[in-house]
């Protein structure tokens, strides 16, 4: 019964999920008790129970470990002249897909872990403590089956995305590409997988593809996920909700029918705004989502294509700025809208018998995540009442 006492807490965000939807739970000079993984006692700093060990806060602030529920980890090479290109007005599309496809294909089981484990250590030291992670770079049975794997030893919240894009050879014969993933990609994948996701846009698959696409996913014990309405309207939304999707994700062009089913229904909207800001696209209206009451969602998408960083707070601080989204609104969804999205309650707060995933901030206040852009606030993370990561010393 080892237990870790983090006392002389400023500011500690507990997402108490008894006080609704949305709130912070904020606590001042607080303290939390780690027992075996979990939170075991959250109060007041002065009426700290005993424990094995202490860490003194200092009146800096702590909150629930981010939850990216969004990453694609299992990819070889780098589209860096591609993101240049954008810069110099070119626009996304959903092709460029195809060039980390090759660079997959081409790389072996060691090539592909060694990077997922390198943008996992980034992703942890930036504060994410649960990362769920995609396939989507195979795209052929054998290719999505090892990405699946290889994702499978560093995490439980792995994602098939079967249908990404056609590869180039089913080029012009997407019908073909998802029968293919429906007769045996997903049989061959699906004990390995959790989601089952499918990217539903013009130059990738369409309403009835997808639908196929997630339904076989279904049949074959997943749970379903979206990329939908990144790059302009579409039936993604609204497919996602017919389908009881966990989350569709992106969400940047929607119409009041969109917001409208999803506020009718349980699918979490997950916003990629990194995505967006390295498209240079434009943002998606957060506050039509909020304000209708639609669950809201943060999530990076590391990715080689669109938007190839790992840090949550980076995206904290656009959706504040950009997206309208208040510093708390912004937090909860990165961290217990995360959890929303992967269907978790042991993950995104600090509520007692949850998992002690928490971070330390070099700050007295969650809001300095978007007031400080780009500084490096992340000064302690905790896994499993664990310090795995510390930037001033002393983690495990
Ligand atoms: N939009 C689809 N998939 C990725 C981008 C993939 C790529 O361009 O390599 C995303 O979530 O942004
Ligand atoms: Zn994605």
């Amino acid at each position: 019964m080892a237990t870790t006492a983090l006392t002389n807490i400023g500011t500690l965000v507990t997402n108490d999920p008894t006080l609704g939807e949305g709130a912070l739970g904020v606590r001042h000079d607080a303290a939390v008790v780690f027992e075996d993984g979990v939170v075991a006692w959250v109060g007041d700093s002065a009426d700290t129970p005993a424990a094995d060990t202490g860490r003194d806060l200092d009146g800096r602030a702590v909150l629930p470990g981010f939850v990216e529920s969004h990453s694609h980890l299992v990819f070889a090479g780098e589209r860096a002249e591609e993101f240049a290109a954008r810069m110099s007005g070119e626009k996304y599309a959903a092709g460029g897909i195809r060039t980390t496809i090759e660079a997959t294909r081409a790389a072996s089981d060691d090539q592909l872990a060694a990077n997922v484990r390198r943008l996992l250590g980034e992703s942890l030291r930036s504060g994410s403590t649960t990362v769920e992670c995609k396939t989507g770079y195979g795209q052929s049975a054998s290719d999505e089956l090892r990405s699946a794997q290889i994702a499978g030893r560093f995490t439980d919240e792995v994602t098939l995305l079967a249908a990404h894009v056609p590869p180039p050879e089913y080029a012009g014969r997407a019908d073909d590409y998802v029968a293919m993933v429906c007769d045996e990609m997903i049989a061959a994948c699906a004990p390995h997988a959790k989601w089952i996701d499918v990217f539903c846009e013009r130059g990738a698959f369409n309403r009835e593809q997808a639908r196929a696409v997630l339904t076989a996913g279904v049949e074959a014990g997943l749970i379903p996920r979206v990329h939908g309405n990144q790059l302009g309207e579409g039936p993604g939304v609204q497919l996602a909700v017919e389908m009881n999707a966990a989350s569709v994700d992106h969400v940047t062009y929607v119409t009041p029918a969109d917001v409208d089913a999803l506020a009718g229904g349980s699918t979490v909207a997950t916003l990629l705004p990194g995505a967006d800001f390295s498209t240079r696209n434009k943002y998606p209206d957060a506050r039509a989502l909020l304000d209708a009451g639609v669950t809201v969602a943060l999530g990076a998408d590391c990715n080689p294509g669109t938007c190839y960083t790992t840090s949550l707070p980076f995206c904290i601080a656009i959706a504040v700025r950009e997206l309208h989204m208040t510093p708390a609104e912004a937090v909860w969804a990165a961290t217990a809208g995360g959890a929303r999205a992967l269907q978790r309650e042991d993950v995104g707060s600090l509520r007692i018998g949850a998992r002690a995933d928490a971070i330390g901030l070099d700050a007295p206040s969650y809001l300095h995540l978007a007031y400080r852009p780009g500084v490096p606030l992340i000064r302690e993370v905790f896994k499993d009442g664990t310090l795995i990561a510390s930037s001033v010393g002393g983690a495990a």
